[in-house]
């Protein structure tokens, strides 16, 4: 860490070395941008591990130097590791997550490719007006979907429904909270007939500062729930489509003309 190290991703531009990454793999758990670098990137150094925000560089099987960090999880937090990251240098971001379907024809084990999001996140709109659009870069969403195509993994391009909570903003009834508000029941089955394809917590924030501060971002999202059927994550199919998420995304970054 030196002393210009940003204060929450832990790092700053000086960290970067003389070939500093313009490109972030950014995950919501920790431990998955750890096993991004440390399984397949090569010549990694761990940068910080500060606030569970665990961030390395290491390059692409093409050179191509490349960050993995975490965003940790929901928008807030989110948006300040964007938002130091852009400030090292960062112009390209691709989400690597886990999400709930919200469609019967999107099982458990495949993959949601967003071209857009419907942003329903408070730190959204500190950015922006409420109906600022919350777009992904066309060119790294095109990489992702033939990257899937390439290494033959199920995957499904459309929209996303961007969420503030798990439990009430994703419709759950099995939790603490004894009374999910009227606002919120039924608020699957409109997105579902909206064509949303599913649910997660983060893209539609990235996507609305990528356009406002001019970078270019794009998010793919493990399925491992399905919510026309259960509202549980199921664990034992977690692993393979975490696994093909992170073997798509590799695939898309190092197809990337820089
Ligand atoms: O697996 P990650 O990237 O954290 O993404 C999803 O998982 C978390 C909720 O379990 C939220 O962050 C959601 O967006
Ligand atoms: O159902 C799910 C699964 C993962 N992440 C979410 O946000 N929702």
């Amino acid at each position: 860490m030196t002393h210009n190290s940003f204060y929450h991703i832990g790092f700053g531009r000086d960290d970067l070395g003389s070939h500093p990454p313009t490109l972030a793999l950014l995950s919501g758990d920790p431990e998955r941008a750890r096993l991004i670098a440390q399984e397949h990137l090569q010549d990694v150094r761990r940068l910080s591990e500060n606030r569970g925000l665990n961030s390395y560089v290491g390059s692409l099987p093409n050179g191509r130097p490349v960050l993995s960090a975490t965003s940790g999880m929901g928008a807030p937090s989110l948006s300040i590791v964007v938002n130091e990251l852009v400030q090292v240098g960062i112009r390209q971001i691709i989400r690597i997550g886990t999400c709930g379907s919200i469609q019967p024809y999107v099982p458990v084990g495949a993959l949601v490719i967003s071209n857009g999001a419907l942003c329903r996140q408070g730190a959204a709109n500190d950015l922006a007006p409420i109906e600022y659009p919350a777009v992904a870069d066309p060119f790294l969403t095109v990489a992702l979907v033939k990257a899937a195509e390439e290494l033959e993994v199920e995957h499904y391009l459309g929209i996303t429904a961007s969420v503030d909570t798990f439990y009430e903003g994703q419709e759950r009834t099995d939790s603490a909270n004894p009374y999910l508000m009227r606002s919120l029941q039924g608020i699957t089955e409109e997105y579902r007939r909206l064509n949303v394809l599913n649910y997660e917590m983060e893209c539609g924030t990235l996507f609305k500062m990528a356009g406002v501060y001019n970078f270019a971002a794009a998010c793919v999202c493990a399925v491992v729930a399905q919510r026309t059927v259960d509202e549980k994550v199921i664990l034992e199919q977690k692993d393979v489509a975490v696994k093909n998420v992170i073997a798509v995304a590799l695939r898309a970054a190092t197809s990337l003309i820089q």
